[in-house]
């Protein structure tokens, strides 16, 4: 294993950290992933995206060994040791339920399902947030040797959920020391699984926050709150969505892992270009097979598989990237979902709730990618176009921020986009329409997310040919929507969810005692709420 990044400080250029908009550069990973966002509002990125020229001598190893060997190209030996990472890896992968940890599926002909939903809360969100939690409590421990009482470095993790990043994040992190978690959700529009996943977790360092709102409107508030902490402030605050780098990182794993799957299986050769088709809303699990591409996993196409919240759709096809509300359910035919019908401010509620997003966070890590390499195709060296791409990017989100929109963007850098990005956009009908589809064909039952992600694949057949493989992801469970999988196979003679989809786990989740409180829709309400609340859990832990 090896990377052709240059060294520079004794690291790679690859473990080195700046910020999408320039405001920010030479971070360390711990750094990069404790701030989460950075200061100027951007995302944080690896200077430089690492090669592995020899990827393929990593076709035998177990899932820890490959993710081992992939995330010791982001992160030096001085941020975490080797045998360090080694055990975290070990430690985040084994709670998961499949010995491969994420098995790959024969569906049919050059289709396969890759299933993500095997770890502790069932959606992949667990792939990283595993990971992640562990990660927060290794620099927490280290920080804190040797310390008490207010001395000790204490995280306040913030995040948004559509329903899957929530309890993931909830799972990792429950009971850790110096740790509280703050987890907002938009009300009545997650599925009940996923709001019971997240509720019934009574934990004294989690928090379960409903939002009168959209998931937008959770993302906003925890964008706002990062932006604008008081410096002087006791809270360092972390972020557990996919704006922290890390969760990109891990991800990154599971698209070699199931390459290698397909090798093994002798479904294609080492070498061959296969087609990732992913279930999209904030662009962060599609992002991470961008990354394994930049590092030389062979990937034709990967495939944005939308809902009908498409924003990311309308892109690729017009280069313009734009709010706008959505049309009404009825005129396509809309369905009843696991939640409320209507839709408000341009977010509908779809029968694939998780992707009920207007605006994708990681879409901006890619579009610093697209701008830097537009620079380099015109002429300008490394520095600059990293310049170049940092000033596109802040003057791009400046537009979306004050008009609701920014583009058209230049056909070339479209172009360069289109190299490797395709989309699709899926109504909920079409998904419930698959679900049945693969029921009746092949026996599978497929989550409402999955349903849209496998009816971009069977797209992306059409156009690509029988002769090159396609990789489905599975982002979810379907015992976590009930609704919108009843609604699909509920005519199907011999289908029971109960017994054939509930996981042991899940039954009598719904009974269960729950705390969560409900907050206005403002950043500044749910600031003073966190302060208050973490003033309480710093003060009962000093007088422990
Ligand atoms: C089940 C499920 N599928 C797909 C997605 C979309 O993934 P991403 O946000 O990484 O694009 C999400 C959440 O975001 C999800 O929870
Ligand atoms: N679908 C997600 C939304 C948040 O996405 P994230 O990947 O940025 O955490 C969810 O289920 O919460």
């Amino acid at each position: 294993m090896s990377s052709n990044a240059p060294i520079s400080e004794g690291r790679g250029r690859s473990q080195i950290y700046l910020s999408t908009r320039g405001g920010a550069s030479g971070l360390s990973f711990e750094n990069a992933v404790l701030q989460g966002l950075a200061p100027d509002g951007g995302l944080f990125l690896p200077s430089e995206v690492p090669i592995a020229s020899d990827w393929e001598s990593w076709k035998d190893l177990s899932y820890t060994e490959l993710a081992f060997q992939i995330l010791s190209l982001y992160i030096s030996t001085v941020d975490i040791p080797s045998e360090d990472l080694k055990n975290i890896l070990n430690r985040s992968y084994s709670t998961f339920r499949a010995k491969d940890v994420t098995p790959l599926v024969h569906l049919k002909d050059n289709l396969y399902l890759l299933e993500l939903f095997h770890g502790p809360s069932y959606s992949f969100k667990d792939c990283a947030l595993q990971f992640l939690g562990n990660i927060f409590e290794y620099f927490l421990v280290r920080k804190n040797q040797g310390k008490a009482g207010r001395d000790r470095h204490h995280l306040t993790v913030v995040g948004a959920t559509s329903g899957d990043t929530g309890s993931a994040a909830i799972y990792g992190l429950r009971g850790k020391k110096d740790v509280s978690v703050f987890i907002l959700h938009p009300k009545g529009r997650i599925s009940p699984i996923q709001r019971a996943q997240m509720v019934t977790v009574l934990d004294e360092n989690v928090h379960n926050l409903e939002i009168e709102g959209t998931f937008d409107d959770c993302q906003d508030i925890v964008k706002a709150i990062f932006g604008h902490f008081d410096t002087d402030s006791s809270l360092n605050i972390g972020a557990v969505n996919s704006i922290n780098w890390a969760r990109i990182l891990a991800q990154i794993v599971y698209y070699f892992h199931s390459y290698f799957q397909l090798v093994k299986t002798n479904s294609i050769k080492i070498g061959e270009k296969v087609r990732f088709v992913v279930p999209t809303g904030n662009f962060g699990n599609i992002l991470a097979g961008y990354f394994a591409q930049r590092m030389g996993l062979p990937i034709e196409k990967l495939v944005v598989a939308t809902n009908e919240n498409d924003i990311l759709d309308r892109f690729w096809r017009s280069g313009t990237y734009e709010k706008q509300p959505v049309k009404g359910a009825e005129a396509e035919g809309g369905l009843e979902t696991d939640g409320v019908k209507a839709h408000t401010e341009g977010c509908k509620e779809t029968l694939s709730p998780a992707m009920d997003i207007l605006v994708s966070s990681n879409f901006e890590r890619l579009m610093f990618y697209l701008a830097k390499q537009f620079a380099l195709t015109n002429g300008m060296d490394d520095e600059s176009s990293n310049k170049k791409g940092a000033q596109d990017v802040a003057s791009w989100y400046q537009s979306l921020k004050t008009t609701g929109k920014f583009g058209p963007v230049p056909q070339d850098l479209l172009e360069i986009g289109r190299r490797t990005f395709e989309s699709e956009r899926v109504s909920d009908p079409q998904t419930v329409q698959t679900t049945k589809a693969y029921y009746e064909s092949v026996g599978y039952i497929l989550d409402p997310h999955s349903a849209v992600g496998v009816t971009a694949a069977e797209r992306s057949i059409s156009r690509a040919g029988k002769d090159v493989s396609h990789i489905s992801l599975s982002t979810a469970h379907p015992a976590k929507f009930s609704s919108a999988v009843g609604l699909a196979l509920e005519d199907e003679k011999d289908f029971d969810f109960e017994a054939k989809v509930l996981p042991e786990e899940f039954r009598g989740l719904l009974q269960k005692q729950e705390r969560l409180t409900t907050v206005e829709n403002s950043w500044e309400h749910v600031r003073e709420l966190l302060k208050k609340q973490v003033e309480e859990e710093l003060k009962a832990g000093s007088s422990s």
